[in-house]
């Protein structure tokens, strides 16, 4: 039998003992073929079950929970995910082999019962479906995917058409365009099974920070990568970092904000000394993941630790906290006429830009894909609004569904962040493609403040979230 790995990661607050990581690691398995890079399945479970934390400070601690999928391996690569998947926490309870044999037996059948009627609730297809999509919809993903660098590229049909695995596709298409499997001497099925858990690191339950938007952006910043001023001078590195940064910079986002965070005391907060909580959390997370898959371990250690540290810089820049700093420094390089793209620190601080712009382009894409990113991101905000009120907190700003409406939101989000950014890229870049944003932001704009205060939230039928969350 065939074995195939997923790794959803779990951030602890507190160290794990020594024998709990063992006993994780030295789970058994029953198939006998060996897949990954020569090594056998026990031995990568046990690789794999250790604990990641940063070199520096080692604060940062992950612990990696084994889902191990059986299943046909040919299927995985092609994006599907025919699986059974098996809970190994009877193993940790220190039960006689027999009763724990039993155990084990019934709390897969629960997990495989739990995660199949997830799915028909959320509306996906079971894995049984699974063959129909293969051959219909992945042709018409394919197919889409010749126009992949094209600003009105709708993700949400991609994300259809490929079964919510478009994080997956796309980033898998884009390292082949730009050769970066070859250039890097990448493993195809690490590589395939890094981004697999990339996507599985995002929760698919929050209406916004999920998948499809880490998708939304990586699209974005492939067609950022294709203005002539960072295509004449970019280096193979500083593609593959854009990419993977664009990938990962809200991994395992809780569906909440920083402020959410520090209100509730949560350890995320202590743990980044209360500074860009999420982004350091996002970056934390994707070198977990990074250092787990062994992406790439065969590269010389120097090479390695500045990627992680550049992967860093750019995730961080995220933090919209930030923007003011990123903008005026902008600016002023802008106004100086200085940047120099032979420069590694301004091609860096240009990818930051990039990433930036790539994050919150949604205002700046034709009005069709806009709205659905609008009504996603204020049911997110809603949502945790929500929460605040049920626990007697203060709501926070933009969260209140009583006091806001998307339109409300929208129009000031791209008067006071949106627009000063992308005029200032626009200024940058000069290109078709950046004034064909300006253009969609302001069409956008003009929507937002026609639309009124009928688009409520309360009463919006939201159809273009990856999810919709349990309950709604
Ligand atoms: N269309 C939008 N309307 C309002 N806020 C947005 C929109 N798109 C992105 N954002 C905000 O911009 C932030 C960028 O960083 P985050 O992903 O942490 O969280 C994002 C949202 O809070």
């Amino acid at each position: 039998m065939e074995v195939c790995y997923q790794l959803p990661v779990l951030a602890l607050d507190r160290a794990v003992p020594k024998h709990v990581l063992s006993r994780r690691g030295a789970i058994s398995l029953t198939s006998s073929s060996c897949l990954f890079g020569g090594r056998s399945p026990r031995q990568l479970s046990k690789r794999r079950g250790a604990i990641s934390y940063d070199s520096i400070d080692q604060t940062a601690l992950y612990i990696r929970m084994l889902d191990v999928r059986l299943g046909n391996f040919r299927s995985e690569i092609r994006g599907s995910t025919s699986h059974l998947c098996v809970d190994f926490r009877s193993l940790h309870s220190g039960e006689s082999e027999d009763h724990a044999s039993n155990r084990k037996q019934r709390s897969k059948l629960s997990l495989q019962m739990y995660l199949q009627c997830s799915r028909s609730f959320h509306g996906t297809l079971t894995f049984r479906h699974l063959h129909l999509l293969d051959q219909v919809y992945y042709g018409q993903a394919k197919c889409m995917l010749q126009r992949v660098g094209t600003w009105n590229f709708d993700i949400f049909l991609f994300d259809r058409l490929t079964n919510g695995e478009s994080l997956v596709c796309l980033t898998l298409e884009l390292f082949c365009k730009y050769g970066l499997i070859e250039l890097f001497g990448l493993d195809p099925l690490r590589l395939h099974s890094f981004l697999v858990r990339i996507q599985e690191g995002y929760r698919s339950r929050n209406p916004y920070h999920n998948s499809l938007h880490a998708a939304d952006v990586t699209q974005a910043m492939y067609c950022y990568l294709q203005e002539p001023k960072l295509s004449e001078s970019l280096t193979s590195w500083d593609i593959l970092l854009a990419l993977l940064a664009a990938a990962t910079h809200d991994l395992e986002h809780p569906g909440v904000n920083q402020n959410f965070l520090l209100k509730n005391d949560h350890f995320l907060a202590s743990l980044y000394q209360k500074n860009s909580v999420l982004e350091n959390h996002h970056w934390k997370s994707a070198l977990s993941h990074l250092r787990e898959s062994g992406l790439l371990s065969h590269l010389p250690i120097e090479d390695r630790h500045r990627m992680e540290e550049r992967l860093g810089s750019l995730i961080l820049a995220t933090d919209i906290s930030r923007q003011n700093e990123f903008l005026s420094r902008f600016k002023a390089h802008l106004d100086r006429k200085d940047l120099n793209m032979s420069s590694p620190e301004h091609r860096q601080f240009i990818l930051q830009m990039a990433l930036k712009c790539a994050d919150i382009c949604n205002p700046c894409r034709p009005n069709s894909l806009s709205t659905c990113w609008s009504h996603c991101v204020t049911k997110e905000f809603f949502q945790q609004g929500d929460v605040e009120r049920a626990h007697r907190h203060d709501v926070s700003p933009l969260c209140d569904r009583h006091s806001n409406s998307v339109a409300i939101i929208q129009k000031s989000f791209i008067s006071y962040v949106v627009e000063p950014l992308f005029v200032q890229w626009a200024r940058f870049c000069d290109t078709p493609l950046s004034h064909c944003m300006l253009g969609y932001m302001k069409q956008n704009k003009k929507y937002w403040s026609n639309a009124g205060q009928e688009d409520l939230m309360d009463n919006a039928q939201t159809t273009c979230c990856k999810v919709l969350p349990r309950g709604t």
